[in-house]
């Protein structure tokens, strides 16, 4: 009874007052929802609540309550709120991104870390580079079809690291399998999209009911969600003609599919952005062309190794994530009753840590013309390092980002070393200006939009071709999932 009594004597953050039963669902638009919550929270501050049909959400709109929960409170915030459509509608439950943190959670960070850590980040750089060159032969052979190379190349990274599977830019079934599966998956994952997540009796309406259209959805998009996570497992299975104890064997089986869910969209949609950045900025795409040139030379591509005597090409890598980052936020869920500030968090309340906002990313006080491409930012003596944001937060980090930091560094690299990319025209010779608009969904891509791409050089379009025929010879990579060390 006393504890009842000062669940009640504490305070939800504060938010704006809503109706009854809807509370503020009608406030809360379908896209940019990290701009409406940058704007409560210049309002109520940087912790406030929102309701919809009866649930709490909880936006976190700074750096430091980010960073005071979901990291140095790791231990009670790092669940993950249940999204019904997404797990168990359509076959996600069990994937590492949607799990609690239970020990089959555990388990597969723990293979994840060895998979993705440090030293096997480092196994997978000849990969990578032999990798790069095959993408801008792509880029060349389809210019107009540039996000799709970037994810098939994405995907040929992901179902390496994942599977040690070569070849899925040939394997058109099995890459049309991961991109659909990853569309549902993009679909259905963001929190109170569907009305199901927020009304969970709703699960258990037929398919047949006339309102039941998610129920339909969720039909067409289990049997390709459910063949995407065990088709890939399976072959290697095969391949390997291993037979392991079914809890480990779970566990490869989501860690791997979960690399390949989190690496897809994320570098595809980084990419773009770069591409629309340098569409838009010329100047910063000549000034990075000129450090190429001089520190590399045009005898041979740049490398992952390049990075540290690429200054600049780095900051455009980091001021492409701070300025468009891929995930805008995260949604953390705490798993028992908690205080903050004074006010009362209670246990299962999902918690939006607006990315977007935080930090530095959007933040007048820390970055200046917030909103303008400015990679300089990132040469000034003490500039903050972005990267600590855009990957995410305690046990939730993702784990990742090894992998992804040099996939990007070396295709910007690679990419701005022979390719010139220009605003696109139309038939009449008129410019078309790309719109700086993002995609709803747990990634946001830009609203797809033309560049034109050409090669800087013949002497480019030679190195490129001799880079593929070298990329041959570099070596391969080792076991990713040596279970044993
Ligand atoms: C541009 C590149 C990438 C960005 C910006 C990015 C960002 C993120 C973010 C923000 C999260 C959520 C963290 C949180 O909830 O606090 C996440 C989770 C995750 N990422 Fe990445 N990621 C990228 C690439 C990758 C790559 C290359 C992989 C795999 C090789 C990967 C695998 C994952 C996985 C498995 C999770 C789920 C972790 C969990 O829920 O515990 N990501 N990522």
């Amino acid at each position: 009874m006393f504890n009842s009594w000062r669940r009640k004597a504490k305070h939800l953050p504060p938010g704006p007052p809503g109706l009854p039963f809807l509370g503020n669902l009608l406030q809360i638009p379908s896209t940019k929802q990290y701009v409406t919550f940058q704007n409560l929270g210049n309002i109520y501050g940087d912790i406030t609540t929102i309701r919809m049909l009866g649930s709490n959400f909880i936006i976190l709109n700074s750096r430091k309550a980010i960073f005071d929960l979901f990291d140095s409170r790791s231990p009670i915030y790092s669940d993950r709120p249940r999204v019904i459509m997404s797990s168990d509608l359509i076959g996600w439950d069990g994937s590492v991104i949607l799990a609690n943190n239970t020990p089959h959670f555990r388990n597969c960070r723990k293979l994840m870390r060895k998979g993705l850590g440090p030293s096997a980040a480092q196994s997978f750089v000849p990969f990578l580079n032999r990798q790069s060159s095959l993408y801008l032969r792509d880029l060349l052979n389809r210019p107009e079809a540039f996000p799709d190379v970037f994810k098939r190349n994405a995907a040929a990274i992901s179902m390496k690291v994942a599977y040690g599977y070569d070849g899925i830019t040939e394997d058109e079934d099995m890459y049309q399998l991961s991109h659909e599966a990853n569309r549902y998956f993009e679909e259905t994952a963001v929190v109170g999209v569907w009305l199901v997540d927020i009304l969970p009796i709703l699960r258990y309406v037929p398919q047949w009911f006339p309102l039941a259209s998610f129920q339909r959805y969720a039909a067409r998009a289990k049997p390709v969600v459910l063949e995407c996570i065990n088709k890939p497992f399976e072959e290697t299975k095969r391949h390997m003609q291993a037979q392991g104890h079914l809890d480990m064997e779970n566990c490869i089986k989501y860690s791997s599919v979960g690399i390949s869910l989190g690496q897809l969209d994320t570098t595809t949609a980084s990419l773009s952005w770069f591409f629309m950045a340098m569409a838009l900025h010329p100047e910063v795409q000549a000034k990075a062309q000129a450090e190429i040139d001089k520190v590399i030379g045009n005898e041979r591509l740049p490398r992952v190794e390049d990075k540290e005597s690429l200054p600049y090409v780095s900051a455009i890598m980091q001021e492409v994530f701070r300025w468009q980052p891929p995930v805008k936020m995260v949604v953390h869920s705490a798993s028992k009753d908690d205080e903050y500030q004074g006010y009362f968090i209670p246990a299962k309340t999902p918690l939006i840590g607006n990315i977007w906002r935080v930090a530095i990313l959007h933040d007048e006080n820390v970055y200046h013309d917030a909103d303008k491409f400015i990679p300089e930012r990132f040469m000034e003596e003490g500039a903050p390092d972005c990267l600590t944001d855009v990957f995410g937060f305690g046990r939730r980090i993702c784990p990742g980002m090894l992998i992804a930091q040099p996939h990007m560094f070396v295709s910007i690299a690679v990419t701005l070393a022979t390719i010139n990319i220009t605003k696109a025209h139309d038939a009449q010779g008129n410019v078309i200006e790309p719109k700086v608009e993002d995609t709803p969904g747990v990634v946001s891509f830009p609203v797809p939009f033309k560049a034109s791409l050409q090669p800087r050089s013949k002497a480019a379009l030679d190195l490129i071709q001799r880079s593929v025929e070298h990329s041959k010879t570099l070596p391969e990579r080792l076991d990713v999932f040596s279970l044993d060390a």
